[in-house]
């Protein structure tokens, strides 16, 4: 294991931002820390990178006991949203500059930084300013500047977190294809579900200090293990009081299913090739289905119209906690 955070706890004053975390992370994995906003993602960040102390648990990197190691000492490069690169040295001399502090031969640094460069794509900016670079392009940079070290683990704080959409998707790609041919272990922290599915072998879901589950992207989407960790990796909504994903149930307009659920549409909304249906069942849920267009035009779905939901085969249900429990559900 690269990373073995055991027992961690950590709090603010009152406030309980971690509580008994363990965790192991394999080396040369690429893991997400995903979770809501003051979940206490950047706070665990923090504290394997060594810029905050647990409370009392123990961070072991590599099989060394770093919990009370300086930063420095941890061999961890780190990259935060808002990353401060020297704004008046080049390119070239921002990556070179770990480099050369440690003192290493000038032909090394040398042959060093263009591998980096070359590996974020910026060969052709060396001798640029910061200043000269756009957004992706300046996170780009951070990454190898932390690369530069050879770091044995690289943690990212919502490295593309101030970029606009579209750069974001790109820097992902590129950011599993670097990973790809690096193979450095890296925790990065996002709250975006989307990127943490499309980017990392494995995900830990982080709400309110606690991990709620550990899995691969397919193990969370297909197996939640909470209400919790449904809602927030993927859409769900509520039918008969169960939790369900809108594109796993089944809509038809008659009552073809057995226990099928009884409703109206309310709404139709299309959104690219999806139609999102939205049904008020007799036991007033509000209930919401995703269709194919071609699915919704064959049904003829408009406002009004009287529809019955099932669970279709094999979808995931979970019982919606807090929410009046209906009907119970029935797999068609
Ligand atoms: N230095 C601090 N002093 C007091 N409270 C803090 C401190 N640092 C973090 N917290 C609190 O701990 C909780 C967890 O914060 P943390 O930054 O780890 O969350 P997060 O999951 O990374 O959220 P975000 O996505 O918004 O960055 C928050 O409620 C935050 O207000």
């Amino acid at each position: 294991m690269s990373i073995e955070i055991t027992g961690v706890n950590k709090s603010f004053g009152d406030f309980v931002a971690l509580e008994n975390i363990n965790l192991s992370l394999p080396t040369g994995q690429l893991t997400a820390l995903l979770g809501p906003s003051g979940g206490g993602k950047s706070t665990l960040l923090r504290i394997i990178a060594g810029l905050d102390h647990a409370d009392s648990g123990s961070v072991e990197i590599e099989g060394t006991n770093a919990t009370h190691l300086p930063p420095q000492k941890r061999n961890v490069g780190f990259v935060f949203q808002h990353y401060a690169v020297f704004k008046h040295m080049s390119v070239a001399k921002n990556v070179a500059f770990g480099l050369e502090i440690r003192k290493r031969p000038k032909a090394e640094v040398k042959q060093r930084v263009a591998e980096l460069l070359e590996l974020v794509h910026l060969s052709q900016f060396a001798d640029r300013l910061p200043s000269q670079l756009s957004g992706g392009q300046r996170q780009r940079l951070a990454l190898a500047r932390a690369l530069a070290v050879e770091p044995s683990v690289l943690l990212l704080d919502e490295p593309f977190g101030a970029l606009d959409a579209k750069v974001r998707k790109e820097l992902r790609d590129w950011l599993r294809r670097l990973h790809d041919e690096v193979h450095v272990t890296t925790v990065f922290v996002t709250h975006d579900q989307e990127e943490a599915l499309e980017v990392a072998d494995e995900i830990v879901v982080i709400n309110q200090g606690r991990v709620e589950q550990v899995g691969t992207p397919d193990e969370l989407y297909d197996a939640p293990a909470s209400d919790f960790v449904m809602s927030f990796l993927g859409e769900a909504t509520t039918l008969g009081g169960q939790l369900i994903r809108p594109h796993d149930i089944e809509l038809t307009t008659s009552p073809t299913a057995v226990g099928a659920i009884e409703g109206v549409v309310s709404r139709v909304l299309r959104v690219g090739f999806e139609v999102r249906v939205t049904v008020l069942t007799d036991a007033g849920e509000e209930v919401v289905v995703t269709l194919t267009r071609t699915a919704a035009r064959h049904l003829g779905v408009d406002t009004g119209r009287h529809v019955w939901l099932s669970a279709a085969a094999g979808a995931v249900t979970l019982p919606s906690a807090g929410l009046p429990v209906g009907t119970p559900l029935t797999v068609a």
